[in-house]
């Protein structure tokens, strides 16, 4: 009989010997979440009649694309059936973990905070990227890996070649690997019995001063920032004074407890226990992950290990449709920003777009995740310029501009350019080796190295520009091999490389919203597909619009909308004055949705067509 949650001993007075801290792995898709509602129904925690699918991601994004983002941690009460620990109650930390490689900082904070996790593979897919990126964190973390197939009441599933497959990457036995069902349960308890037999209790000083890590840190609009810890040495008690170690700010407990998975306050965590904290804070950046909480009073001075500022990878310029609504973006912005500390963004200005903000992200679905929390949330209607990474310049005379936004490209005297790369590891049956390296050649990528995993699937690992996979890069390489291959990637250094600006003059004059930075080699087939896109977005207009594309005062490409003269008056035989004074306030009116660039008018549909992805190179990223 599983334990219930009255049975289970109040969390201060928990002796840390019965905890056990773990989490669940997998690449997206494979049923992190479906286990974790599983275990929350099995351990008694969360009710038959409550349960609905994916308790855990909370956010309606997370629900409607099946993704977490956001990780959460739940106690669940579970006495063993069999073995050594059958019948003692224990309590289990579950951490969920966000999936995708924009959050790889999350995951790896949620990982410091266990001693244990389970490695969840789909038993209908085989190991896949994000599975083999989550594997080596988990092991840099020290932590003890349980190899579990889920899925296994599939058709299509494989268990037992897969299983090898595990067995083979993490050097167990094939019969170590669990196999279980989190769609109708199988095997889940046993896997629950594991949890407590495998896992290391957590180990920490209790007379220490206290030391506590923040995985995770969310704001609720009631309760300002929760934020969830694992506290590693010491005690953190109700109503006292507690210091960050990063900021040397001080806060007082109002709450602190353990969610199960409800938030259920305590008189405080001790030793090895994973729960959550209340102070009162209104922004998650003055409670970040990765810092360490401690006393003011005799607090420790040492921080634990790992503490990061996310770092935004890519930009974007984001302008309302409606230049009224600028100061709703911002208000908007700042509502966000207090529930995430990785989205920067500042005011910019485009000649073409007018006021709006520059937007910093960790990769592309945070981008996107954000734009339709905008869009959803704020009702807001945006353009968003063409994302692009951050590069470093570094001039002849010796400054170093960071640029963020293509159109600032310096001008002067340039040595160098360098830009963000990636080291990216591939997965995908062998028969698309060639496929794969033919992309990787083509996005400017050099190959690592390349291991077969099995007879049939092999991994290969390249170098390559951030700005050459942010964009369309994943979903060429599905098409490329018929959605069978997987991607993972983390951000490792920088290269210098041949880059220029390209700009887009429109009768002339520059679109700043159009400017983009693009390899030497690529800059001439940027330049004739943008040309030419805008060619027939772009109207007529009463004089001839040359759009020219060039790198400096070097044009590279050329295309014309020609000249038509429009007499709206033409239709107007007599001399009727009143019909043509409204087809004239009608011509006006139709203005009205134009940008003015120089002396052209571009329809604002046209900004946003050519913006938007399809064939420009920069299409829709996809999770
Ligand atoms: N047949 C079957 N389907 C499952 C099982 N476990 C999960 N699924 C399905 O697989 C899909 C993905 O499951 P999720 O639990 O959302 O996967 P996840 O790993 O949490 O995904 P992310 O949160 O995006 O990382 C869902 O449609 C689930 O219903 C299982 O044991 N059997």
């Amino acid at each position: 009989m599983p334990a219930t949650p009255s049975n289970v001993p109040e969390p201060s007075r928990t002796d840390p010997a019965l905890i056990r801290n773990f989490c669940i792995i997998a690449h997206i898709d494979h049923g992190k979440s479906t286990l974790a509602d599983r275990m929350l129904q099995l351990t008694g925690v969360v009710e038959q009649r409550q349960m609905r699918a994916q308790y855990l991601d909370r956010m309606d994004i997370e629900r409607e694309r099946g993704i977490t983002i956001k990780s959460q941690a739940v106690r669940m009460p579970w006495a063993p059936t069999e073995g050594g620990d059958s019948g003692t109650a224990h309590i289990l930390n579950m951490i969920d973990t966000p999936g995708h490689v924009d959050f790889t900082y999350e995951v790896s904070r949620s990982l410091a905070a266990c001693e244990g996790c389970v490695l969840l593979v789909d038993a209908a897919q085989g190991i896949e990227a994000q599975t083999l990126a989550n594997l080596y964190l988990a092991m840099e973390n020290e932590l003890t890996i349980i190899p579990v197939l889920n899925k296994i009441d599939l058709p299509a599933a494989q268990p037992e070649k897969f299983a090898a497959e595990l067995a083979h990457l993490i050097g167990c036995d094939v019969e170590d690997v669990l196999k279980v069902s989190a769609k109708t349960g199988e095997g889940v308890d046993r896997l629950l019995d594991e949890v407590v037999k495998l896992v290391p209790p957590p180990v920490g000083v209790k007379e220490a001063p206290a030391r506590a890590m923040i995985f995770d840190s969310v704001y609720d609009a009631y309760r300002g920032v929760v934020t969830y810890v694992k506290v590693v040495d010491g005690k953190l008690n109700k109503r006292e004074r507690i210091k960050m170690l990063s900021t040397g700010a001080t806060h007082e407990l109002l709450e602190i407890g353990a969610s199960s998975p409800e938030m259920t306050p305590s008189d405080g965590l001790a030793v090895g226990e994973v729960g959550y904290l209340i102070t009162g804070v209104k922004d998650v950046r003055q409670s970040k992950v990765g810092d360490t909480i401690t006393l003011l009073h005799k607090g420790a001075t040492e921080a634990l290990p790992g503490y990061s500022d996310p770092k935004p990878m890519v930009f974007s310029g984001l302008y309302p449709l409606d230049g009224s609504d600028y100061p709703e973006l911002r208000d908007a912005l700042d509502k966000l920003q207090l529930n995430d500390a990785a989205l920067v963004y500042e005011p910019e200005t485009s000649a073409a777009l007018g006021f709006g903000f520059r937007v910093g992200f960790l990769g592309l679905l945070h981008l996107e995740v954000i734009r339709e929390r905008l869009e959803r949330e704020f009702g807001l209607a945006l353009i968003a310029t063409a994302p692009n990474v951050v590069y470093r310049v570094v001039m002849e005379d010796g400054e170093e501009p960071i640029v963020t936004n293509p159109s600032e490209f310096p001008t002067g005297k340039i040595a160098e350019v360098y830009e963000p790369v990636v080291r990216a590891t591939l997965l995908a049956p062998s028969e698309f080796i060639g496929a794969i390296m033919e992309l990787c050649q083509t996005r400017r990528g050099s190959l690592l190295g390349m291991d077969y995993l099995s007879e049939d699937r092999v991994e290969l690992r390249y170098t390559l520009p951030l700005a050459e996979i942010v964009f369309d890069f994943f979903d060429a390489l599905k098409s490329k091999t018929r959605g069978y291959a997987s991607l993972d990637y983390e951000p490792t250094s920088e290269q210098s490389a041949a880059l220029v600006k390209v700009d887009i003059l429109l009768h002339g004059d520059k679109v700043d919203a159009f400017s983009a930075i693009v390899h030497k080699d690529k800059a001439y087939a940027y330049g004739v597909r943008m040309a030419s896109k805008l060619r027939e977005l772009i109207p007529r207009q009463q004089f001839e619009v040359p759009i020219q594309a060039a790198i400096g005062s070097r044009v590279i490409a050329r295309e014309t909308v020609r000249a038509i003269r429009k007499d709206v008056l033409a239709k107007c035989y007599g001399g009727d004055i009143s019909r043509k004074r409204k087809l004239l306030e009608k011509q006006k009116e139709g203005k009205k949705r134009m940008k003015v660039v120089g002396r052209v008018e571009v329809p604002q549909e046209a900004f946003i067509a050519a913006l938007s992805s399809d064939d420009s190179g920069e299409s829709k990223p996809k999770k």
